[in-house]
């Protein structure tokens, strides 16, 4: 039986945390899937670069408007599939294969399987036990799969398969309402493909503020077949495809299914309670601001104790371990206070902090501002005529409590809003104390700080 200074469970976050610091620990880095994990993978990165190509393939469309006559002549999938997991399927083997063969890393053993607790820091990897003074729990989630009758006797896609298809489907559905969904939805429907969403809620993007929620879903509406409030009470094979039956009586018939309802942590796969790890009663690990479990020695990270499921909240937490590992004495918290997420779909959806609903359901007193990218000069030279930047702020220090802004580039435009957030920087001094270029998209923020109501 092997001991080890330190073992990692999981490669996709898990494997940051080793650089030369570590040198003189014995390390296990065990992985049961893909080197690399869910966003290089199956995850973020592949996503971004179909969105991108969708983009792109979109474009025709708005350009018309504009007296800009273009057209889509075609889009060869197997080429931008092959172009895509031509780049990062070497990512992960290379990765790999640095932490297995080169000499920086002959303090590392590198195990194939998956790891269970059998014990207090005590694992098993298909029949071999190794334990070790910490473990770092970084396993991450996995696509939950809802129990409607016919479904496993269908062929379904996830995100972690969808992407990889031999060729386009001429129909798509979709199950699900949310992140996945709606990049889903712009990728497949900007290559040609007809996309029906069917979704249990009443609009899209629930947990965005409601009016980005209702925006987007109005817009999706008149790109895609969009069923609200609907569930599937079962699916059949119907010729190479599926028929889904929804519960109003109708039915959707595609060559394919996405199923996109969510991501399950993978407490269940490591055995956490044999390790005397707690968990959540949505199955998360349970960690504190120091991300260290309720088991002596060992920590947590990522998706699999985080409920924000985001490769930057992994990689900050991921950040926190490390020192903690190699600082025992001087421990650092992680910081959630400001966590944005942005939602790559069409158009562009980010937010940061919190949303009207939480402000009053929290009793948090606040002043709200909304500005329309058609009201600032790139707004007009775009004809953007749906995209909106929101904002909310403390009225008795003029702090920022929230940004939602749904429109072109809103990944990007949000971010010196999360920066005045992160470093306590009020509306009036963030709006008048720089200059904001002119006529650049971010005077959409400019514009919506202008007009909050604050003294
Ligand atoms: C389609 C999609 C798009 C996304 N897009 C974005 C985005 O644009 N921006 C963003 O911020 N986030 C995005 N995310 C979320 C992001 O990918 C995750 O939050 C992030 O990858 C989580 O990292 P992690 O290290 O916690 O887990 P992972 O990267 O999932 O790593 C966990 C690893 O542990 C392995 N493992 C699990 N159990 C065991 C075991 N018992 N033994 C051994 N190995 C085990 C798994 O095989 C996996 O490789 C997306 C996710 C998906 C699915
Ligand atoms: N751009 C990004 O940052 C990005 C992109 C993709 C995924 N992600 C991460 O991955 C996670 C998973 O994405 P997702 O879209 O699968 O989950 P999600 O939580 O965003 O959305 C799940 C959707 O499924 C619906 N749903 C839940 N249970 C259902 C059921 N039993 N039947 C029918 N509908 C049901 C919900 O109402 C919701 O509409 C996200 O929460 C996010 O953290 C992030």
């Amino acid at each position: 039986m092997r001991h080890f200074d330190l073992v990692i469970v999981g490669t996709g976050s898990g494997n940051s945390l080793l650089d030369s610091r570590f040198a003189d620990w014995e390390v296990a880095l065990v992985e049961r899937g893909t080197f690399g994990g869910t966003c290089l993978n199956v995850g973020c990165i592949p996503t971004k670069m179909y969105v991108h190509a969708a983009d792109l393939a979109a474009t025709p469309e708005h350009a018309g408007r504009l007296g800009v006559d273009l057209a889509l002549d075609g889009v060869r999938w197997p080429e931008i599939r092959d172009r895509i997991f031509g780049r990062i399927d070497p990512i992960a083997a290379n990765g790999e294969r640095y932490r297995r063969d080169h000499p920086d890393n002959a303090h590392v053993s590198v195990y194939t399987g998956t790891a269970r607790f059998t014990g207090e820091r005590r694992l098993e990897i298909d029949g071999e036990t190794i334990t070790a003074d910490r473990v770092v729990l970084a396993a991450g989630s996995r696509p939950m799969v809802p129990a409607v009758p016919g479904l496993a006797d269908v062929p379904f896609h996830t995100s972690d398969t969808i992407m990889r298809l031999a060729a386009l489907p001429r129909r798509l559905a979709i199950l699900g309402g949310g992140f996945i969904a709606a990049e889903f939805a712009h990728v497949f429907s900007s290559f040609g493909v007809e996309v029906s969403l069917v979704v249990r809620s009443d609009g899209l993007l629930r947990r965005e503020d409601r009016d980005i929620s209702m925006q987007f879903t109005k817009l999706a509406a008149q790109r895609w077949d969009v069923r609200l409030g609907r569930e599937p009470e079962r699916v059949e094979r119907r010729g190479d495809g599926v028929r889904l039956h929804l519960d109003d009586g109708a039915t959707v018939d595609a060559d394919a299914l996405l199923v996109a309802i969510g991501r399950t942590p993978n407490s269940d796969l490591v055995n956490a309670a044999a390790g005397g790890i707690e968990l959540s009663p949505y199955g998360y690990v349970m960690v504190d601001a120091e991300q260290r479990t309720t088991a002596e020695g060992v920590w947590a990270l990522g998706d699999i104790s985080s409920p924000w499921q985001l490769k930057h909240v992994a990689n900050h937490e991921a950040r926190v371990v490390q020192h903690n590992l190699l600082h025992p004495d001087d421990p650092i918290e992680s910081d959630h206070r400001f966590v944005p997420h942005a939602v790559f779909t069409a158009p562009q959806i980010a937010s940061v902090g919190l949303t009207e609903q939480e402000a009053q359901e929290r009793g948090v007193a606040y002043v709200t501002a909304t500005q329309a990218y058609s009201g600032i000069a790139y707004g007009w030279a775009m004809e953007d005529g749906t995209g909106f930047a929101k904002l909310l702020a403390d009225p008795r220090t003029g702090l920022l409590l929230g940004a939602h802004v749904i429109g072109p580039q809103a990944a990007t435009v949000i971010q010196p809003v999360i920066q005045a957030m992160s470093f306590g920087l009020d509306a009036r001094s963030m709006a008048r104390g720089q200059y904001w270029i002119h006529p650049a998209v971010p005077e959409v923020i400019e514009n919506a700080l202008l007009n909050l109501p604050l003294p």
